[in-house]
């Protein structure tokens, strides 16, 4: 069972979701509680001095000084629950009455630091409730009750106004927001510049939200440490210094050199941002543009055999002209001494009001740092590589070049502690960065109706931006946006004219070959290509045999032009009882995939018949007494194509119509549903689309080519029909069909009608390089016994 999600493949852009980083400062030393040399003491150790561990560095001093000990060995850290744990730089006694200890795999976010990955779940409440109120912890247990424990969010106020821009899923974001269009990465990067930076739960030491959110100090550019699905099997890819090549550190790198704005979003793990989004049903937020001010880099524990990496940190300030930032709220009288700040300001437009919220010691010194500069520089030139480094830390200047023989090492202190603050002159905002004028709105447009009428271009793929909520949401249905929002009126027609099958026939397909591809490892061997004769005119059947009798591809060709006639009318009809409402093709959630929130298919499609359960199952399912005449033309016409070429007679009773606009596709999967008999066949209307057969993942073999290859590739035109013979096709291989423009499809099967039940399958889950890579467990319906 590996289907409907399989389809529907993330752009091809996508990365791993990042995953949490661990601290190094804490990994549990050997038995004999001497200091492990792998481990970082409390002050990093650099590429060049080899520096024995000692007893010294081994000791924490507990900074909340906790009442239990004032200083914590790292060899203290076990297991066993009476323990002193050290969490996030606080020492922790746990307390004694902590019930029976149910060892559970925790996946640990960067601010929130355990010994190691498994914590009992009570020990973990106490320290969640008792010393963390601002840690988010996402507890990767079966239990769904201790799924997601967000403490930070109690303790924040409720959002009080719906942002200008937001989201309840990544799919809404990348759908209709230019500016981020990355399904898992963090930094969205085109053509070697960064255009968005969502802030997620994944921070770093000394991540910052200064001056109301004016000044964001964030790492950014990935390498985090990640666990990757291989065949099944969790397996964790340990942290990685980043480089200034980097893609994403790259493209940040070329922002801040040409001061190129880009947009920041958050989400709702974000646990800087002082309010709660999810009050208000938020989980992805856009802040606004912001330009890179200073971009250095830093060491940071990480638990790999250096036990440090290189992370480039970046400093995003708000820009000016976009008036003030949405999550302020509206001051109604400055203070005398605010007034006194802002006439001292140069900026002609928006100026910093202190949030009338803030506590007054706060704002004290928020009009401290926002007073000129002292003469303090806040760059220095390194001696050793002629960089020039700002003075990030209060404790002194130090090269902050990775590359240079001097990184991370003061001329007073020798090499930097774990613990530093920043140097205040360094958090002051910069001179204000100006919007140009025709950046200060980042809103998108409202679907616009073409001038040709031609409404199945890519630009109508794209989601809506409510102007009423501001919500950002996908198009699901076919004949119309409509914002998600309960209870919120905004929705856009989307007319457009028919389009005919001949305005496809020029259409350039990008491969070199016109019909078939059979690639020479794939053992796939094809008879002579036969004609056969049916009610106006002649078709041609070529046939493809599957190695070791897994099976047979039919391709039914219509050769002339009379042929397509049958095809021209269904073609027609699906697309007026589209736009009718006769027929309701729509894009379904998928149920097991890796992106936040729920993700919908890529092409639009209904079922009609009996249900199938990969496509939106019962719900995505018409009876044929009550579908669209399209529907049962299409399935009439593959019957009848497949008794005039192939001799054989087939009653299906299950239909997938899909549509596919520009740039739309099925990525790769297999119809190997329970209960599924051996022959599907589809019909090809209108644009050309390049079917592709690979090895089935579960098949895989060692061999690189084999593993990766497509083995097959047919050329479906308007009018085709194509036929998958034998169970093995599907037990064997996966296919995908990549259309070069408007197309519908319509696939015809014949399910078993035998009760159904529920049943656990483990199905694979797209990825980047394999769409088929992964597993997850979720029900699905198949036939009884
Ligand atoms: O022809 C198409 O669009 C692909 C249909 C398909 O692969 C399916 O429904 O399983």
């Amino acid at each position: 069972m590996e289907r409907a999600e399989q389809r529907d493949s993330l752009p091809d852009t996508e990365l791993p979701p990042k995953q949490p980083e661990l601290d190094a400062r804490f990994i549990p030393d050997n038995d004999s509680g001497a200091a492990d040399p792998r481990v970082l003491s409390d002050s990093l150790r650099g590429p060049l001095v080899e520096r024995q561990p000692s007893v010294e560095h081994a000791r924490y001093t507990c900074p909340v000084r906790c009442p239990q000990s004032a200083a914590v060995e790292r060899s203290m850290s076990c297991t066993t629950v009476s323990t002193p744990r050290i969490v996030n730089d606080l020492c922790v006694e746990p307390s004694t009455q902590i019930p029976t200890p149910r060892q559970i795999p925790i996946s640990v976010p960067t601010n929130l630091v355990l010994q190691e990955k498994y914590a009992e779940p009570d020990v973990l409440m106490y320290l969640l409730t008792e010393k963390l109120k601002h840690t988010t912890l996402y507890c990767a247990e079966q239990n769904p009750s201790l799924h997601e424990f967000d403490v930070f969010s109690q303790n924040k106020p409720p959002l009080p106004a719906l942002p200008p821009l937001w989201a309840q899923s990544r799919q809404e974001v990348c759908e209709s927001f230019d500016w981020f269009r990355s399904y898992q990465g963090g930094v969205y990067h085109v053509r070697d510049h960064a255009k968005g930076y969502l802030l997620s739960a994944f921070s770093s030491s000394r991540d910052l939200f200064e001056h109301d959110g004016r000044l964001i100090i964030s790492h950014g550019g990935g390498k985090a440490e990640s666990i990757h699905s291989c065949q099944g099997r969790s397996m964790i890819q340990a942290a990685d210094d980043q480089l200034a090549q980097d893609k994403s550190v790259r493209a940040l790198l070329t922002n801040y050199r040409q001061s190129r704005p880009l947009v920041l979003l958050i989400d709702e793990k974000y646990a800087l941002f002082p309010y709660d989004l999810r009050a208000k049903g938020v989980v992805y937020a856009v802040l606004g543009l912001y330009t890179i001010s200073h971009v250095w880099a830093e060491y940071q524990p990480a638990n790999n055999p250096l036990g440090r990496v290189v992370r480039y940190k970046f400093a995003f300030q708000w820009c000016e002209g976009q008036g003030e930032p949405w999550w302020i709220p509206h001051k109604t009288e400055a203070t005398a001494e605010e007034a006194q700040l802002l006439s001292s300001r140069t900026t002609t437009t928006a100026t910093i009001l202190p949030s009338p919220r803030l506590p007054a010691k706060i704002r004290e010194r928020k009009l401290r740092d926002t007073m000129p500069p002292k003469p303090d520089p806040i760059y220095l030139t390194c001696i050793a590589c002629s960089q020039k480094t700002p003075k990030v830390y209060e404790l002194g200047w130090a090269c902050l070049n990775p590359n240079c023989n001097l990184f991370w090492i003061t001329p007073e202190h020798g090499y930097l502690p774990l613990h530093l603050n920043y140097n205040r002159a360094f958090l002051r905002l910069s001179s204000p960065y100006m919007l140009p004028a025709n950046l200060r709105d980042i809103r998108p447009g409202t679907p616009k109706s073409s001038r040709d009428g031609i409404t199945t271009t890519y630009p109508f793929t794209r989601g809506l931006h409510c102007k009423n909520c501001g919500r950002l949401s996908c198009r699901v249905n076919w004949a119309y946006w409509k914002c998600p929002t309960p209870d919120c009126p905004t929705r856009v027609e989307a007319v457009g004219r028919l389009r005919h099958a001949k305005e496809f026939w020029n259409e350039k397909l990008p491969v070199s070959f016109s019909n078939h591809c059979i690639h020479a490892f794939s053992e796939i061997t094809k008879e002579t290509p036969k004609l056969f004769r049916h009610a106006h005119g002649l078709g041609q059947i070529q046939t493809f045999i599957l190695p070791s009798g897994k099976g047979r591809i039919h391709h039914i060709r219509t050769i002339t032009p009379e042929g397509k006639r049958a095809a021209d009318m269904i073609f027609r009809e699906y697309q007026e009882h589209a736009s009718l409402g006769r027929l309701l093709f729509r894009r379904w959630p998928m149920r097991a995939h890796k992106c936040r929130g729920p993700l919908l298919t890529n092409y639009f499609s209904q079922n009609s018949g009996e249900p199938y359960q990969y496509v939106g199952g019962t719900d995505n399912t018409v009876p044929f007494s009550e579908t669209s005449s399209a529907v049962m033309k299409a399935r009439d016409l593959i019957q009848q194509r497949i008794h005039q070429a192939l001799g054989m007679r087939s009653e299906f009773n299950e239909v997938l119509s899909a549509a596919y606009m520009e740039r739309q596709k099925m990525a790769f999967h297999s119809d190997s549903e329970r209960g599924l008999g051996p022959l599907v066949a589809g019909l090809s209307l209108g644009a050309p689309a390049l079917m592709h057969f690979r090895m089935h993942h579960k098949h895989q073999g060692e061999d690189e080519i084999e593993r990766k290859g497509i083995l097959l590739t047919i050329v479906l035109r308007h009018g085709d029909v194509l036929v998958m013979d034998g169970a093995g096709v599907q037990e064997h291989y996966e296919h995908t069909v990549v259309p070069t423009n408007f197309r519908i499809a319509a696939t015809a099967r014949k399910i078993d009608l035998q009760p159904r039940k529920v049943k656990d399958v483990t199905m694979a889950l797209p990825t980047k390089s394999n769409p088929s890579s992964g597993s997850n467990t979720y029900p699905v319906y198949c036939t009884g016994k």
